[in-house]
């Protein structure tokens, strides 16, 4: 009897089985292998798994459909029958001759290869489907709501895996090759089957579990957001841009799941990863991201406990507790067996990881003055935090801590395995992030245009706090009253106003003219609170300091204060403003607004505050700050610097009108002095330390960050006169601005400051994060810059664009740096206009760039009509023979290039030969660099021709080329010139 016959004779029996006990399963799993061997399409399968139809009647339905298509497609399916199905199931049951299920060729497509292997895929994926789900979900190929329809709790886990397959398969190629390229990782060493010893008991297993639940409702919702509506962090979440810089200040990009990676360490023996970057880049952000994903099981899948701490909870515990405590009272409670569930985790450090967010809140800076190695003996919190983070206490667990970069002083860095440097959003994560933010998307277009066509507020929005500020405020930007916001006050005074206008009685209607007079008494309550927490490191409030400073209920309503749930023992409730900076801002609306104010309370603000206090002996710890008993440091607190800027800008004239009904003029006149004087005087602290230069070379500053704090404040104040008045005094030639965290918005800053120099300078901001629109915001000062040095600043050729556009017409500007960026050969073209027609040109340094020879034919082009170019570097590109002929022809006739780079370009013997004839023909040149190139004998000798015709060149460099020892040195003694 043939299978179509077999099928036909036992339908009965094969429906009896197939519905067996009522469960999907058996037809289930015969269907997967019949979709891998194509005897079924998906337009098949679908027929038959109609939801809404009892069970047997899609049976019927496969048999009819196997038996109408023949022969082979019914022994099929009596193949996948007996391979499926139990024996006791089996019994009775004749399944012929049987066919072999055999493996396809592998498919074109990852959604026909989820296909065919979809009966290995339901077995492999049944006890892992939290981690497909969470990466498809943080890949974006899946929303909240089709994990949800996925993991309906009706469904047994097979059918679960179904489901997400069959979802993946509808959202196409994208979705199912995320989804293999996940089942493809190795299978995650779980700690579990790692090594027997790492096994956790049953009670360490219920302590994870209870931990990364706890652990995700903490990380579920983005705080900032809490009074405003609720945004889960999958909504919103946009990844922000990180670096890691090695030990030669060499830059990388990298992403979430390499901040705990081997990536950028540079100390194999510390454990402790700083995540560095200014207020409000996202750091906290960050953390939480990394502690939603490890509860979730979709990242750091080796660390099977992850403590999260916050340092700003961490100040508010003033007992002495041992490390076991710290673990188990502010993090999460084992229901059972605590000694060896924290026995588990002394034994196995590498399976954990503690993450401290904020350390710059700590009221302690950090040291290293007592050791504690104890676990079990109480200590106080900073001794506890100090020693986890240098590794006395519990080497080996991996520790992720957060901070703004002023709070990580040398002691510190010692201890740093990596510094991952946060740098905001990138162009495009602004783009994203908006479009997360808004469900609408010709809202979202509108908003994108809008921030696009103002490049200070695109500056701005590069910090992902001022991002989330200027797109929540939205509608008070539409309106435009006051202008578009171009400093970081006119963005706070519009979320004062939005928190304002939502809790008006008519909010249709709009806040009238004096709005912020009206709210007054609200502003100068909670200023008092926030300047009193900034002057004692306080972010946390309790509801008795609240009281003190009678803010009511009514107040904290109004969204700017938000309920801060703490996760000590203590219940009662604590707040903290909406984000730190909110904090600084009110601290400065006081400072202005409250008319009780000592006159000193704006020059203290711009004093030098010595912040740290050294040893954990003083007697206060835990206590607030007693300024009595600070010393010798010299770090201004951040935040206040942050208020004193601030209070520069609700000073600025632009803000008058709205300012003037809450203070007299008078007193406003006088706090205009108070800080233009601070300023002065500030600066002038500067220029002093400005050293003489050293004969021969350049007069020379190097600025540290808190000159870049004083800029920022002056350019808050928006007022022409203050800025040439700073710079009048200011008389260097380089103006060095290194490692300075130079971004968009503090280079929208610097322009507006430097355009007032008296003479050009050399303008240095090498190792920052200027980026494209950084680039834009320098243009102003662009004719004040007779060079600039951007090495190092994730500039593309767009940037590049802008900024030659503008240097063509700058007389001034002769020299440029743009060692490791992010260029390519479409740039050059506007390097060779700028060759064309600055004919006083004199550096152009495009090292470590992606320049191949199509970008050194444009080049060369600029360079044959070019009569001043004297320095000339395309180190670390990929010319080749062609781009050094190029180059080299062009070159031929200057008579002013007198250095010229072209080491690690992938040059030859033919380019090197080409290099002969210009050296041969020229008569400025004086140095060649061809290190590390594949230049052969052949190659030299040319060089050695063309030197005996040349008095010129004094070297020629020629390190790393294809030659022998032997060849080297009868090469150079032909010609002492060559080195190698
Ligand atoms: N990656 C991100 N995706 C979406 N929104 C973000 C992101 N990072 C930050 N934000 C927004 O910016 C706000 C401020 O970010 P966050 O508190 O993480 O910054 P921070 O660097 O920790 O600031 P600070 O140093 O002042 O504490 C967040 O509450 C959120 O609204």
């Amino acid at each position: 009897m043939n299978a179509q016959q077999l099928i036909l004779k036992q339908r009965a029996e094969l429906l009896a089985v197939l519905c067996g006990g009522g469960s999907d399963e058996p037809l289930e799993s015969v269907l997967d292998l019949l979709l891998a061997q194509e005897v079924l399409v998906w337009e098949d399968y679908l027929r038959v798994r109609v939801a809404e139809k009892p069970l047997c009647a899609n049976i019927r339905q496969l048999l009819d459909l196997v038996y109408d298509k023949g022969e082979d497609a019914c022994s099929y399916f009596l193949a996948a029958i007996e391979q499926e199905l139990a024996e006791e199931q089996k019994a009775g049951l004749c399944f012929g001759n049987g066919c072999v299920m055999v493996g396809k060729d592998r498919p074109a497509t990852a959604t026909s290869t989820l296909l065919a292997d979809r009966p290995m895929l339901v077995r492999r994926l049944r006890d892992n489907i939290d981690g497909a789900l969470n990466i498809l979900l943080t890949t974006g190929c899946f929303s909240i709501k089709d994990c949800d329809s996925v993991q309906l709790p009706v469904y047994t886990p097979s059918q679960q895996v179904r489901r997400l397959l069959d979802q993946v398969k509808f959202k196409g190629e994208t979705a199912a090759k995320t989804l293999l390229e996940y089942l493809e990782q190795p299978e995650p060493t779980s700690p579990i089957s790692a090594e027997k010893e790492n096994t956790p008991s049953a009670d360490c297993l219920v302590y994870q579990k209870k931990l990364r639940s706890s652990v995700a409702s903490q990380s579920l919702f983005l705080s900032t957001y809490g009074g405003t509506g609720r945004f889960s962090l999958d909504d919103i979440y946009t990844d922000g841009h990180l670096e890691v810089m090695n030990s030669s200040g060499e830059t990388t990009t990298l992403g979430l799941e390499d901040v705990v990676g081997p990536m950028g360490t540079l100390n194999e023996d510390a454990d402790t990863v700083l995540v560095s970057g200014e207020a409000g880049s996202g750091k906290s952000t960050l953390v939480q991201r990394l502690h939603l994903l490890w509860a979730r099981e979709a990242l750091l899948l080796n660390t099977f406990l992850l403590f999260p701490f916050s340092c700003r909870k961490l100040n508010a515990e003033h007992r002495e507790l041992s490390l076991k405590e710290l673990l188990f009272l502010h993090c999460c409670w084992p229901d059972r067996n605590q000694d060896e569930v924290f026995q588990f985790i002394l034994d196995h450090p590498h399976l954990v990881l503690f993450t401290f967010d904020g350390l710059d809140e700590f009221k302690l800076g950090f040291t290293d003055e007592e050791r504690h190695c104890c676990p079990t003996k109480q200590v106080p919190i900073p001794v506890l935090l100090f020693n986890l983070l240098q590794g006395t206490l519990m080497k080996g667990v991996m520790k992720v801590v957060t901070s703004r970069p002023h709070a990580v002083g040398p002691s510190l860095k010692r201890y740093l395995r990596k510094e991952v440097l946060l740098k905001g959003f990138s162009p495009g994560g602004i783009d994203c992030f908006v479009k997360k933010h808004y469900s609408d998307p010709a809202m979202a277009t509108r908003v994108i245009e809008s921030v696009q066509g103002n490049t200070a507020l695109l500056g701005l929005c590069h910090i992902p706090v001022f991002c989330w500020i200027v797109i929540k405020c939205y509608q008070e930007l539409l309106a435009g009253q006051d202008g578009i916001p171009q400093t970081i006050t006119d963005v706070y005074l519009l979320v004062l106003q939005h928190f304002f206008q939502r809790k008006s009685s008519q909010p249709q209607s709009g806040l009238g003219k004096a709005w912020l007079a009206e709210h007054l008494d609200t502003v100068l309550k909670l200023g008092e609170l926030a300047l009193e927490g900034l002057q004692t490191s306080c972010y946390v409030f309790s509801g008795y300091e609240l009281q003190r400073n009678r803010i009511t209920e009514q107040d904290v309503g109004i969204g700017f204060l938000i309920y801060c749930s703490d996760i000590s023992v203590n219940d009662c409730k604590r707040y903290e403003f909406l984000h730190i900076t909110l904090q600084c801002f009110f601290a400065a609306l006081y400072v202005i607004l409250n008319r009780n104010n000592d006159r000193s309370a704006i020059s203290r603000l711009f004093q030098p505050r010595n912040r740290q206090v050294s040893g954990l002996s003083q007697s206060c710890l835990g206590q607030c700050m007693d300024h009595s008993v600070e010393e010798s440091h010299e770090a201004e607190t951040a935040n206040l610097q942050i208020t004193a800027q601030f209070v520069s800008g609700l000073l600025s004239q632009r803000h008058n009108n709205l300012l003037l009904e809450c203070c007299p003029a008078a007193v406003r006149e006088r706090n205009v002095k108070q800080v233009v004087k601070s300023l002065s005087k500030r600066m002038q602290r500067h220029f002093k330390s400005i050293p003489r230069p050293v004969e021969g070379e350049k007069k020379s500053m190097h600025a540290m960050p808190s000159f870049v704090w004083l800029i920022k404040c002056i350019y808050e104040l928006q007022d022409n006169s203050i800025a040439q008045d700073a710079m009048a005094k200011l008389d260097v030639e380089h103006l060095k601005l290194t490692y300075c965290n130079i971004g968009p918005v503090e280079c929208t800053a610097l322009a507006y400051v430097l355009k007032n120099l008296r003479k050009p300078v050399g303008l240095q901001l090498d190792n920052n994060s200027v980026g494209d629109v950084g680039v834009e915001q320098l243009l102003p000062c662009l004719p004040m810059c007779h060079s600039l040095y951007l090495r190092n600043n994730n500039i593309s050729d767009e940037g590049i664009r802008k900024l030659l556009e503008k240097g063509i017409e700058c007389e001034n500007f002769q020299k440029i740096a743009l060692f490791n960026n992010k260029l390519t050969d479409t740039c050059t073209q506007y390097f060779s206009c700028l060759l064309k027609s600055k004919q006083n040109f004199l550096a152009l340094r495009l090292g470590n760039n992606n320049i191949t020879s199509v970008g050194a034919e444009q080049l060369a082009e600029g360079l044959s009509y070019n009569q001043s170019l004297q320095f000339l570097g395309l180190w670390g590109n990929k010319v080749g023979d062609r781009g050094a002929e190029v180059l080299a022809d062009a070159l031929t006739n200057s008579k002013t290039l007198i250095w010229l780079s072209l080491v690690d370009n992938g040059v030859g013997s033919a380019g090197a030969c080409a290099l002969a004839k210009f050296i041969r023909q020229n008569k400025s040149l004086e140095e060649l660099w061809l290190n590390k190139n594949s230049i052969c004998k052949e190659g030299v000798d040319c060089l050695i021709e063309a030197l005996k015709m040349n008095t010129s060149v004094k070297k020629v460099w020629l390190r790393g080329n294809n030659l022998s020892p032997q060849e080297e040195e009868q090469l150079s003694q032909q010609e002492c010139r060559l080195t190698f």
